[in-house]
């Protein structure tokens, strides 16, 4: 997870242009800062209030993807008790985990970091491509962005082996943060069999800038993954 020692003042002033300078102040050491613990909310079926420092908090057991979300149980109760009020992590209608601005953003606006946690020996469905042969396992809330095809943050690879992301356009808060995994990921195995993002350019699929690189281009300008603007380095994409 990000555990930048950057004060909530300081966050709202970065831009993507401001970032280099401000990146050096970032720390990779120190708590972690950036859940709202009272947003949690589930739905049917999902409560399972068993953090011990907030028992009216609730944490879905299951979610959409193929890790259970009880791998992550106490790195979201840590989390959850410590908010600055940048983003909350909760249950979306589709009643899977997303990610949601806790308060509004800019466009342009640096939202927040993520850190590479571990390389990622399998690909998963929290992992991220961040070159041609290698994906890495991302902290929170990184892990819980849901896939839109007309997404709100675009990506941009940092000195923590991951991805910083900026508002796209304005974001209001409460609404939930998406990415475009296609702006990251280049031939994707776990592709979602239908995608329920509801964009009016639903592509119906994300399955790798491979196969949509014309759109990410031209909806992303330059919000995509360095790497995929490198020459591939052999046939064979982990
Ligand atoms: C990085 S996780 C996102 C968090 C996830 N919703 C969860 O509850 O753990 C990626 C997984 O979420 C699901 N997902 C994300 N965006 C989706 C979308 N637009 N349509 C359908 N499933 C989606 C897929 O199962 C995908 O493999």
């Amino acid at each position: 997870m990000w555990r930048g020692r950057v004060g909530r003042n300081e966050l709202i002033m970065l831009t993507r242009r401001s970032l280099p300078e401000a990146s050096s102040r970032f720390s990779v050491s120190g708590d972690f800062p950036l859940v709202k613990a009272s947003m949690f909310s589930a739905g049917a079926g999902q409560v399972v209030p068993r953090c011990t420092a907030g028992a009216s908090q609730v944490i879905p057991e299951t979610n959409n993807s193929n890790t259970p979300i009880n791998d992550f149980h106490d790195e979201i109760c840590k989390a959850n008790v410590r908010g600055s009020g940048i983003y909350d992590l909760r249950v979306t209608s589709q009643g899977y985990w997303g990610v949601f601005a806790g308060r509004a953003f800019s466009a342009n606006e640096l939202v927040f970091r993520s850190q590479a946690v571990n390389v990622a020996a399998t690909r998963n469905s929290h992992s991220m491509q961040t070159d041609w042969h290698k994906h890495v396992n991302v902290d929170l809330p990184t892990r819980f962005l849901n896939h839109n095809c007309s997404a709100s943050l675009g990506l941009r690879a940092n000195e923590l082996g991951a991805y910083d992301f900026f508002a796209l356009r304005g974001i209001a808060e409460g609404e939930e943060f998406s990415l475009d995994y296609d702006t990251f990921e280049y031939d994707t195995v776990l592709a979602m069999d239908k995608c329920l993002c509801s964009s009016p350019v639903c592509r119906g699929q994300a399955r790798g800038f491979k196969y949509s690189k014309e759109v990410v281009l031209k909806q992303y300008g330059d919000y995509y993954a360095e790497y995929l603007r490198t020459e591939r380095h052999s046939t064979q994409v982990e």
